[in-house]
């Protein structure tokens, strides 16, 4: 049944059968849907199509949408109702069930990946396909390619990452977990010595994995050569139980992502022989000599977290962009308060203090999503170049993915929030898509690198570039204007009008004076934190840890809006969009600018880069901007091209019927199945039934 969306006639001539009062005063939020189409200044599906490299992309998800559709595997209605049973074992027959079109359809990589995340139900094989796999193409030899990836892609075995342990997750030199190598019998014994050595958090090592890539510390002839990468079988293929020596289990339920079986394993002298060691850089020997990587790929054993850190990076956008799109189309048809009883209530979107809120946001999503593909076109030069034996980008590219996989996290976990709270108390609902988006992406700001520890580790590149600038070193890549702004100590801010600050010359001046100030305060403090020697580890590094980690944010933050810009500009110079589009993007890069800024108005001013009133200008220019990009806010979201399906909200469905689908999915609540209710019987008929209670 459906409600009716305004008050009918006969309600009204209820309340007042003079009709003198009119219940009218809420829109239909249909209409209100339809309207905010028709003031887009711009074509949302063009700019949708250049997003996704084309319309044949977008026609191709619509497919996967209804193939994705007419499975069981994939039917979301019940998602927000499942027991933590149901999504362990949902999430992995969906990922089965894709993996399965996939042959059965020979659909390609491309499409797999896509109906995964239209699908999106992280299970026990999120993984192994995004860890398990490539530790082994990137560390494996072609033998060891060879033997375990036809066994992979076949689902033969399900492999996992198991590197982080009870006691030490951060420190990845401190690991205990052991890999002995035995000349004798030229196998190495790997062994957990101690409860803090128990392998914690690997995804689906709990209950479906059957290998993982174990994280062990290597020693040969009694020396300790730090963590290496092994592949250990934990369960038997044929019965699924734990193998000899082998103790394993799930840790239990999470603050979300509860599909994975996140794992703990303790080993106890297993076995396991010389070609389990991953050996396309270090390599044992079978008489035992340990042969270690290239001197320029020494942390070759932490390739994959650069990879990982890359897709994080990559995927933060399209987190981001979700939740914007439902708090924007939401905060779009719903109304509320009327100046006077009877008046059409306001959008809340029309509230200043939301556009405020929500539009910013916007810029930042698709800041990220450009940023995600440039980082990944990074990662993919790297690799080739890796494959020549050319290791010279890694220094940058490490700095680079740690900061951006910091900063793109936080900028996506805190704007998932800031959306949800945007849309009231239905935005509390798991049927709003809002919170299992938060509890499902925040760990993101912990996992593959806690945030403040990959703020560090770009910190140490900054401070490294720092030592160059001053002994007179030119610097390239991403660190080059610290030299710039060490010839221009004294520069100040040109901005005379609001609109001054629109300009990418602007913002970027702005962005790299903050950064190169905050770079320049970190070295400071640290050198005298070190009594005048430069040195990026110690005490003195502890004691200098908040200001290298603004230093790394800033410096990370001005890369970020660079990228956005350099991405625009080429897509327009390249015409790959049109006037309208273009525009519209452009106008997203000054807000991003001018946002990115706010957020640094402080240390804008803290050293005379920039006045008050300067910063006066910039509050100003946001205000300007977000106005003038009200009117595209629904289209924008539409261009994100998420179908309703993927979303699977009912505040962020596009057609804005928002109240309806919120009382059907209120409908299929497992505690609606019955008009009574399930406590009826056990608790509440003896206390409230007049019979039952005489008969206690
Ligand atoms: C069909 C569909 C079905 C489903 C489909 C599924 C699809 C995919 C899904 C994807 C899911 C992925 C989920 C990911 C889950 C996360 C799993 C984890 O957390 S796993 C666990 C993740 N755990 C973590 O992330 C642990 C975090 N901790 C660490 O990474 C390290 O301990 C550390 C970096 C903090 C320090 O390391 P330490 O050894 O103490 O090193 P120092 O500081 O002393 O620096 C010495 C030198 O080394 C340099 N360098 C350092 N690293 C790298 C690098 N990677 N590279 C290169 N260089 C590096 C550094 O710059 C320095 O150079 P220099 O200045 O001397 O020239
Ligand atoms: C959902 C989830 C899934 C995961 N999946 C996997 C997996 O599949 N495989 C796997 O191996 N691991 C996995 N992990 C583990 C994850 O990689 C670690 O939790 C992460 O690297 C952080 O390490 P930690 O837990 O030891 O935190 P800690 O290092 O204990 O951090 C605690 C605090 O100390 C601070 N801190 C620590 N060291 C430093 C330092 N040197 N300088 C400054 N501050 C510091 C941190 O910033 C943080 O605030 C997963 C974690 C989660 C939450």
């Amino acid at each position: 049944m459906s409600l009716p969306q305004r008050p009918d006639e006969a309600t009204r001539r209820l309340v007042d059968p003079a009709c003198r009062v009119t219940l009218a005063g809420a829109a239909n939020p249909v209409d209100d849907a339809a309207a905010e189409r028709l003031k887009a200044t711009f074509d949302s599906e063009e700019l949708a199509a250049f997003l996704h490299d084309g319309v044949d992309k977008l026609q191709r998800r619509e497919e996967l949408v209804k193939l994705l559709q007419s499975q069981p595997w994939s039917d979301k209605t019940h998602r927000y109702f499942l027991t933590r049973e149901q999504e362990y074992v949902g999430g992995l027959e969906a990922a089965v069930g894709i993996w399965q079109q996939m042959r059965g359809e020979r659909l390609s990589m491309e499409d797999g990946i896509t109906m995964r995340s239209l699908a999106y139900f992280p299970g026990g094989l999120e993984l192994h396909i995004g860890m398990f796999i490539p530790t082994i193409l990137g560390q494996g030899t072609p033998e060891q390619q060879a033997k375990w990836l036809p066994l992979c892609n076949r689902l033969q075995i399900i492999g996992t990452y198991a590197q982080t342990e009870l006691g030490h997750g951060t420190f990845v030199r401190g690991l205990q977990t052991v890999a002995v190598y035995d000349e004798a019998s030229k196998e190495f014994v790997v062994h957990s010595p101690s409860l803090e050595s128990t392998k914690w958090w690997p995804g689906g090592m709990g209950k479906t994995a059957t290998h993982v890539i174990l994280m062990a510390r290597l020693f040969v002839k009694g020396k300790d050569y730090g963590p290496h990468s092994f592949v250990v079988q934990i369960r038997d293929l044929a019965t699924h139980l734990p193998l000899a020596g082998v103790s394993v289990g799930d840790i239990g339920p999470k603050m979300g992502f509860n599909g994975v079986d996140n794992g703990y394993l303790s080993l106890d002298h297993v076995r396991i022989p010389r070609d389990a060691m991953l050996m396309r850089f270090a390599q044992v020997t079978e008489e035992g000599r340990y042969i270690p990587p290239p001197p320029d790929n020494q942390k070759a054993a932490y390739a994959t977290m650069v990879y990982v850190r890359a897709t994080i990076v990559r995927d933060s956008g399209d987190f981001l962009s979700r939740a914007v799109t439902i708090a924007t189309r939401y905060a779009a048809v719903r109304r509320q308060t009327a100046t006077k009883l009877g008046e059409p209530e306001l959008q809340v979107l029309d509230y200043d203090n939301v556009q405020q809120i929500l539009l910013p946001l916007m810029s930042r999503a698709y800041a990220l999503v450009f940023m995600g593909r440039s980082m990944m076109d990074m990662y993919h030069s790297f690799d080739s170049a890796r494959a020549r034996g050319d290791f010279s980008v890694l220094p940058e590219l490490h700095a680079l993915s740690s900061g951006l996989k910091a900063l793109s996290t936080d900028i996506a976990a805190t704007g998932i929030e800031t959306a949800r709270r945007q849309c009231g108390g239905h935005g509390y609902m798991l049927a709003s898509g809002l919170p299992t988006l938060f509890n499902s992406y925040v760990q993101n700001c912990t996992w593959e690198g806690d945030n403040n520890v990959m703020y560090l580790q770009t910190a140490r590149y900054l401070m490294k570039a720092a030592i160059a600038v001053q002994t007179g070193k030119p610097l390239t890549g991403s660190a080059k204007y610290l030299s710039d702004a060490a010839r221009q100590p004294n520069a100040k801010c040109q901005v005379a009008a609001p609109e001054d600050w629109r300009a990418p010359a602007h913002q970027l001046a702005a962005l790299a004076a903050v950064a190169a100030q905050l770079t320049a305060q970190a070295a400071a403090v640290l050198a005298r934190a070190g009594g005048g020697r430069p040195g990026v580890e110690g005490e003195a590094w502890n004691s200098s840890s908040v200001d290298l980690i603004r230093a790394a944010r800033a410096h990370i933050a001005l890369y970020l809006h660079q990228n956005f810009i350099e991405c625009v500009e080429a897509a327009s110079s390249q015409r790959k969009l049109s006037a309208g589009p273009a525009a519209v993007l452009r106008q997203l890069v000054a807000l991003h600018g001018v946002a990115t800024l706010l957020d640094a108005a402080g240390d804008l001013q803290e050293r005379g880069y920039a006045t008050g009133r300067q910063v006066a200008l910039l509050r100003g220019e946001q205000r300007t901007l977000v106005r003038a990009l009200r009117p595209n806010a629904v289209a924008l979201t539409d261009s994100f091209g998420y179908p309703d399906y993927m979303l699977n909200s009912a505040l962020g469905r596009r057609d804005g019927n928002v109240y309806q689908a919120l009382l059907d999915s209120a409908k299929s609540s497992p505690l609606n199945a019955t008009q009574e209710g399930p406590a009826w019987k056990p608790v509440l008929e003896p206390l409230l039934n007049p019979q039952a209670r005489s008969r206690l």
